[in-house]
């Protein structure tokens, strides 16, 4: 057995560079940009008004002084002229400031009469003037690599960039083996349940830029994984569900070598997920999961959403922990790295009673993996934990 670090550490080093590929912003929510982006222009591209009000050349003008209103500057639609010291632009939100302006006085700070203002007393000492490239400046960068936000989409598009350099989402082919399984909806035999964890692990591996293919289950016989890992043909990353561990029916392990499995490493200091397996086979990165449904998407948290940003361009690191403080006592821990189904609420952390690695409701109901290091003695309430949220 070798420990989730080195486990991982393995893993990142089968990992091939991205391609990349060009999108249009709309498309680019979630990717993983791979070049800097520059912004091309600057960004107010001319000093605007911050406010709805007048605009006027004196910057220190006093309660009481007047101004004739000359024309207009709407967003848009600059004034052309330039103004002189008793003279005022009406002036709108975001529209240049026009020549010879230094102060924008809010609506609010005046009174008029026809083309005429009078300023009123206890004036807003703001000059609501945004200079030029106070935003950013063309030149300004957007760093790679980095996975696309929402504000960074709107960003790049005030930059003026309609297309960006991105990872090509791993395709992924997903492959649930056994007998026992039916697909959701379907109608179970007696002794048949309900292919979950495979779902439950598509909408991880999307969810971290991924296009998931959810091949036909694998019937236990090594003919029929077979064909479905010849099916998972041109996927980057093939990954099994079940039929891992040592039982006469866990045929994933065999079945695979025979196809030409590189195996990197096989079971893990970890709980859940002792049986894993990993390595490659011809161009695709492939990993066996345990078939236990908690275990199954605790090796995906722990181990395929790493996997995926590195196979992106991000950085090849484990998870982020955190740390909090325990509410209930621990028993001392084993020879494998646990992690825990647990609570994190406002006063700290609590691990479920019951940990069984087939207990989806449990899973469900947590919010965090408790991590336990390998030999950890028991801990009381207050100490502090590891945690990974969920
Ligand atoms: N003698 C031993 N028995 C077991 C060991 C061991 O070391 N010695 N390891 C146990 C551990 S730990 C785990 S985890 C399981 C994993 O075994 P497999 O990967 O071979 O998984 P299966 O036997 O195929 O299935 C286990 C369990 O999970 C259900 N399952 C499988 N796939 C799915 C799916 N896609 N959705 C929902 N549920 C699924 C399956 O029906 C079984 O109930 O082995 C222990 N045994
Ligand atoms: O590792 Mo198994 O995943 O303990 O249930």
């Amino acid at each position: 057995m070798i420990t989730v670090d080195s486990a991982l550490a393995k893993l990142f080093t089968l990992v091939k560079p991205p391609e990349k590929e060009t999108v249009s912003l709309r498309e680019a929510a979630g990717r993983v940009l791979m070049d800097d982006a520059i912004a091309t222009r600057d960004q107010p591209p001319f000093p605007a008004s911050a406010m709805d009000g007048y605009a006027i050349a004196p910057s220190d003008p006093a309660p009481g002084d007047s101004f004739t209103i000359i024309g207009e500057a709407a967003a848009g639609h600059a004034f052309p002229g330039r103004i002189q010291s008793q003279e005022a632009v009406r002036i709108f939100t975001g529209a240049p400031l026009p020549e010879g302006a230094r102060r924008v006085i809010i609506q609010e700070d005046v009174t008029r009469e026809a083309d005429r203002i009078t300023l009123k007393k206890n004036l807003d000492p703001k000059a609501y003037i945004r200079p030029a490239g106070t935003d950013f400046r063309a030149g300004s960068r957007l760093t790679a690599p980095r996975r696309l936000t929402p504000q960074d989409v709107a960003l790049l598009a005030a930059m003026n960039l309609a297309t960006v350099p991105v990872a090509r989402r791993p395709e992924v082919a997903l492959i649930s083996t056994g007998d026992e399984l039916v697909m959701p909806g379907d109608t179970p035999g007696p002794d048949q349940i309900i292919a979950s964890n495979t779902f439950g692990l598509a909408a991880m591996l999307d969810a971290e830029g991924a296009r998931t293919r959810i091949l036909p289950i694998a019937p236990d016989t090594p003919e029929d994984l077979a064909h479905l890992l010849e099916m998972a043909h041109g996927a980057d990353l093939i990954v099994t569900i079940g039929g891992a561990s040592v039982g006469d029916h866990d045929l994933v392990g065999q079945v695979a070598q025979d196809m030409g499995l590189d195996r990197a490493f096989y079971k893990i200091a970890m709980r859940p997920g002792k049986p894993l397996m990993a390595g490659r086979i011809g161009e695709a990165l492939m990993i066996g999961l345990p078939g236990n449904p908690v275990s199954a998407m605790v090796c995906g948290t722990i181990f395929l959403r790493p996997l995926l940003r590195a196979m992106q361009g991000l950085p090849a690191v484990p998870m982020p922990r955190r740390q909090a403080t325990l509410t209930s006592p621990l028993p001392p821990n084993g020879p494998r790295e646990h992690y825990m189904r647990a609570q994190l609420l406002d006063a700290g952390i609590a691990a479920f009673e019951r940990q069984d690695s087939a207990l989806l409701t449990v899973l469900q109901q947590a919010n965090a993996l408790l991590i336990r290091p390998i030999a950890d003695p028991a801990r009381a309430a207050g100490e502090t934990v590891d945690y990974i949220p969920l």
